[in-house]
């Protein structure tokens, strides 16, 4: 290894033995690791415990390894999450192999851009429900917003309609990515920093993580096994909606476990990356009450006397200019998901060791002084100019190379039609924490973990006229 004898990219100083395990913020460690960007620059090279681990703080370093190379394209194999309790079995944590090679064939199919006006009619009938639930009971935006994504994606993936929060494909889903959701960073689990404790029998004294994982793996196959069932009794029966899965299935090309497995992923993948998008929204409107009204201006200026659809998709550059920001002011995965690379590599004057897992920091990105005049700020007007725009977001809120969001297709239709009805029909104002205080931009607390959001918080969400309210409820009778 490493013949041109280069060394690692710069880092903290490693200490004996561990390495570098101590200096891994357990909490949104992308601020720590934009902040060492100023001493350590665009590549952080750490070592813990014999694993190689690269930080890449720049757009021009994530793109030139992640998106030009495909050795980059693997993903690191996780004990505890991956091996144990069986997520390995999904589209993002999939190692680079033929299984991974098959969930993109099938689901680039499904979720290609001229795929996606097949989904239309659905989203915005899914839109309109979110919004009368808001209008029924504002105070419980945060409930409403799950009910729309979780509604949505198990709309898409198995044309099952989910009527509450309370249904079992919802709170099987939830269930089963709690603690997988809660093992996600680094040095949660301990089998994950010592991998033979993974051979040690589960009735074996202090093995109750391997209880505990065969105990998650079950929910995990719950999860993904009862909805694809139902589909296929639906199948047979002729009364399936058409779906990501019955259209796989159609095909008779994939085996059951590659279908269940692929179309699992969706809810993983797809929930909480959305809420985060849609929580910024619901913040930074009540936080910056001029941009908000901008963007209403404009929509009334299009839409009169209706409810917003993809159709007004070209005539609302402003609304499209803020869901650009939205992306950019809060990434909701500020890490993005971390690659793993296949083969020695040299980058820059450095060696870059094959196995190294490798994380591009989004939010350093997103904050970064040579891409944004004054980052800080939330302002859908540094995109309004195409002749002066800044760094586009989708070019790495969504990832990089091969392993890119698989459903950026999906996301950037659901963002769109709720952004633009829930504009189009309420005034948000009056941003506040849990105890009551106002928050400052300043002062906005994200959740840790694969993927954030803001902290919960409180606003006012207000019908903007009347006429609104009743329009909602029209709409609403209209769709049965
Ligand atoms: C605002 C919404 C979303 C954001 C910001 C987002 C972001 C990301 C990011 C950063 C990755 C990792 C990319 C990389 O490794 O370089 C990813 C992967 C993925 N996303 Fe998304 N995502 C969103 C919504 C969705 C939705 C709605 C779906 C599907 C229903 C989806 C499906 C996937 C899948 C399957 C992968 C794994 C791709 C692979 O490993 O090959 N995502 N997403």
């Amino acid at each position: 290894a490493n013949p041109r004898r280069l060394p690692y990219p710069p880092g903290p100083k490693p200490e004996p033995i561990i390495g570098n395990a101590r200096h891994i913020p357990a909490h949104s460690s992308w601020l720590q690791y934009t902040d060492w960007k100023k001493v350590h620059g665009d590549i952080i090279h750490m070592e813990a415990l014999g694993t190689h681990i690269l930080v890449l703080n720049s757009y021009k370093a994530s793109r030139d390894l992640l998106e030009l190379k495909s050795a980059y394209a693997d993903r690191p194999v996780s004990w505890m999450i991956g091996e144990l309790m069986g997520w390995a079995r999904i589209a993002s944590s999939c190692r680079y192999n033929e299984t991974w090679r098959k969930y993109r064939k099938l689901i680039h199919t499904a979720m290609h851009k001229g795929a996606m006006a097949q989904y239309h009619s659905g989203l915005e009938r899914n839109a309109r429900e979110c919004l009368s639930q808001l209008l029924s009971s504002p105070e419980k935006f945060y409930e409403h917003l799950r009910l729309f994504t979780g509604r949505t994606t198990i709309m898409f993936t198995y044309g099952i309609r989910v009527e509450t929060f309370e249904d079992k494909y919802i709170t099987n889903a939830e269930a089963a990515i709690e603690p997988a959701a809660r093992l996600a960073y680094p040095g949660a689990a301990f089998v994950d920093i010592f991998p033979p404790l993974r051979h040690v029998p589960s009735w074996f004294p202090g093995a109750a993580f391997k209880r505990n994982a065969k105990i998650w793996r079950k929910m995990a196959d719950r999860m993904v096994e009862e909805p694809f069932y139902r589909v296929k009794d639906d199948m047979a029966a002729g009364v399936a909606v058409p779906s990501f899965t019955s259209n796989c299935l159609e095909t008779g090309e994939y085996s059951d476990a590659d279908i269940t497995w692929c179309a699992g992923s969706m809810y993983a993948a797809g929930v909480d990356t959305m809420i985060s998008t849609f929580m910024s929204l619901f913040l930074t409107m009540a936080m910056f009450p001029e941009i908000q009204r901008k963007a209403q201006a404009e929509i009334d200026s299009v839409i009169k006397n209706r409810l917003p659809e993809f159709e007004d998709r070209g005539k609302l550059p402003y609304v499209e200019c803020l869901i650009k920001e939205l992306h950019r002011w809060h990434p909701p995965t500020p890490l993005g998901i971390p690659h793993a690379l296949t083969e020695d590599d040299y980058y820059e004057g450095y060696y870059i060791p094959k196995g190294s897992i490798v994380m591009s920091n989004i939010w350093a990105i997103s904050r970064d002084e040579a891409n944004y005049k004054n980052p800080m700020r939330f302002s859908p007007e540094r995109f309004e100019n195409p002749e002066t725009a800044e760094l586009d977001p989708l070019k790495y809120v969504f990832g990089f190379g091969r392993r890119a969001c698989a459903g950026i297709h999906l996301a950037d239709a659901t963002v769109f039609i709720l952004v633009t009805s829930i504009l189009a029909s309420f005034d948000i104002s009056e941003p506040r924490d849990e105890s009551g205080d106002v928050i400052a931009p300043e002062s906005i607390k994200y959740t840790t973990g694969l993927i954030s959001r803001p902290e919960m918080f409180k606003c006012k969400i207000r019908p903007r006229a009347s006429a609104t309210a009743s329009l909602i409820r029209a709409t609403m009778e209209e769709q049965g």
